[in-house]
């Protein structure tokens, strides 16, 4: 007992490393890949050298350990390796480890899938048959070392998965304005706006491999000013995007030590993406990641393991089939989007269309979340300050002369946004565009069990909707549309998971679109999240171009 190493935290234990390994099906590299990883897992307990070195080593072609630092070790041998038999290599080392009473408590994976409101059967696997998928879970793989949750969820959407993650990798991995480890920094701080653990977990590991501070981590006290400077817009940008004017752009640009347009414009899209993110995160139920705390557990497999593994199912089934439907149900929901795109040709006056929008928008005011916020871990709390600031509706803000509705003719991410968005951080306009473009068009005819189903008024639909909640406002767009196809309780679940996200509860999910499948359910939180994100980016690139003229 005495001289054991005992793992009561994972963090805890500096010399253990988490262990990720990658391998391209091919029946020769199970060989040499079992003797490379067996060597280095062997130089590695030897204290041999750094996870670098041993990298840089033992890479072999078609199988490559890739070891991280930072990252606790072991636990994702079992899971994160998509390979069967790799896996099964690994867990002889393993056992072999053990044997050799090296003293090693090994954590154990709690087998829960990637989100906790669809069950793991149902998602996507990461050895999916489907090339497509399986090449872009690979390629994830090797960008972030871990097939993270939200990637193996995106794939029930390869076209918009792959735009993601070109996004993802060029926003935080590729030259741009502003230093590495900013970048993460950022998203940290964005994410904490939501309370997402699981975002700024994934984000604080990349910062330190980035070469970050480790003091920087403590919170917000312990970064330089100048990052610490963002702090407002940051908050006021994740939930009252609406207030940002051209005054906050140049109190960063101003003074010594100052900010760069370039790099402001780096960062909002950095803090959009990632407030938008956080929405997905918490609209789909994803879950920790396995070295997360509650994605693990030291504790052996026992029988009352049921409860602790499969929370995803607390009785109430999400109900693929369920034929109470308040509203009446998705052919009721078809029939009227045929009726309006049959009706489509009907005048209405540039009068009667505003009041419509104010209506949905007042409408909208009436919908409260009755969750409460959940109360914030200090671990959390130390990268945010004024929790209470919080998303107000658009409709109660107060003096609506100071702040007109958003005219989307007037300022659009097609004609302005995307442009400037380019002109300072090069090619970035292009990746959102086509981001937000295979999003917004992203359709497979389908709905439930139906197929052939045009439904793009539904998807427009939404898409307005969530502008709507932060004034934008689209003038070629019936507003009277959105009462007709959204019903109260899925506009309840779109404004909870888009300003509220960390509100969210498995059964608002179970209770909302009822008869959809689960990835169209996941699909509609794609849109969330991009008409989101163009919401606060329309915003913000309008204050830069002000400031700049
Ligand atoms: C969100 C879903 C209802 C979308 C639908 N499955 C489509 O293919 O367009």
């Amino acid at each position: 007992m005495a001289d054991e190493v005992v793992l009561t935290s994972l963090r805890d234990v500096e010399s253990l490393r988490f262990f990720h390994v990658v391998c391209h099906r091919d029946s020769a590299a199970r060989r040499l890949g079992l003797e490379s990883v067996r060597k280095t897992f062997d130089a590695w307990l030897d204290g041999y050298g750094s996870p670098r070195q041993i990298y840089g080593e033992t890479g072999i072609n078609g199988f490559q350990p890739i070891v991280t630092e930072y990252l606790p070790e072991l636990l994702c041998l079992s899971i994160q390796c998509p390979f069967d038999d790799v896996r099964e290599a690994l867990a002889d080392i393993l056992d072999d480890v053990k044997k050799r009473g090296r003293g090693l408590q090994v954590p154990r994976r709690l087998e829960q899938g990637a989100s906790h409101f669809i069950s793991e059967k149902e998602i996507v696997p990461v050895d999916t048959p489907d090339d497509k998928t399986r090449t872009l879970f690979v390629d994830a793989f090797l960008q972030n070392n871990r097939l993270e949750h939200i990637t193996q969820l995106m794939g029930y959407h390869p076209d918009y998965l792959e735009c993601f993650l070109r996004t993802q990798h060029y926003l935080l991995k590729e030259d741009g304005p502003l230093p590495f480890e900013y970048r993460h920094y950022i998203a940290i701080m964005a994410a904490g706006r939501h309370q997402c653990s699981y975002l700024i977990k994934l984000q604080s590991h990349e910062f330190l491999l980035q070469g970050g501070d480790p003091d920087w981590l403590k919170g917000l006290e312990r970064i330089p000013r100048k990052l610490k400077d963002l702090n407002e817009i940051n908050k006021i940008l994740a939930h009252r995007p609406w207030l940002i004017t051209k005054d906050h752009i140049e109190k960063l640009t101003r003074g010594k030590d100052s900010w760069s347009v370039s790099e402001v414009v780096h960062a909002l899209v950095i803090m959009a993406q990632f407030h938008a993110l956080s929405s997905f995160v918490f609209g789909c139920g994803i879950n920790q990641e396995v070295d997360q705390d509650g994605g693990y557990t030291f504790r052996p497999p026992s029988v009352s393991d049921a409860s602790e593994v499969d929370y995803s199912s607390d009785g109430s089934s999400s109900g693929e089939n369920c034929s109470e439907f308040e509203g009446g149900g998705l052919s009721v929901l078809m029939e009227k989007m045929r009726a309006l795109t049959e009706a489509r040709e009907e005048e209405m006056t540039q009068d009667e269309l505003l009041k419509r929008f104010q209506h949905v928008e007042s409408q909208n005011a009436l919908i409260t979340t009755n969750a409460q916020p959940p109360s914030p871990k200090s671990d959390i709390l130390c990268y945010v300050d004024d929790t209470t600031f919080q998303y107000e509706d658009f409709a109660k803000r107060g003096s609506a002369s100071e702040i007109p509705t958003f005219r989307a003719q007037d300022y659009s991410w097609e004609d302005q946004g995307f442009s400037l968005a380019n002109r300072l951080y090069t090619d970035v306009g292009n990746l959102l565009d086509e981001k937000f473009n295979v999003a917004y068009n992203l359709t497979y005819y389908t709905m439930g069990d139906n197929t052939s189903v045009d439904t793009t008024a539904f998807r427009r639909t939404i898409w307005n909707y969530i502008h709507c909640m932060y004034g934008i406002r689209h003038d070629d767009y019936n507003y009277g549309e959105v009462n007709q196809l959204l019903e109260r309780n899925l506009k309840a679940y779109i404004k909870t998971v888009t300003c509220y996200p960390e509100r969210l509860k498995k059964k608002d999910y179970d209770g909302v679109m009822r008869e959809f499948k689960h990835s169209e359910k996941v699909h509609v939180n794609l849109m969330l999240f991009e008409a989101r994100l163009q919401a606060e980016l329309l915003y913000s690139l309008r204050a830069v171009m002000r400031h700049m003229t």
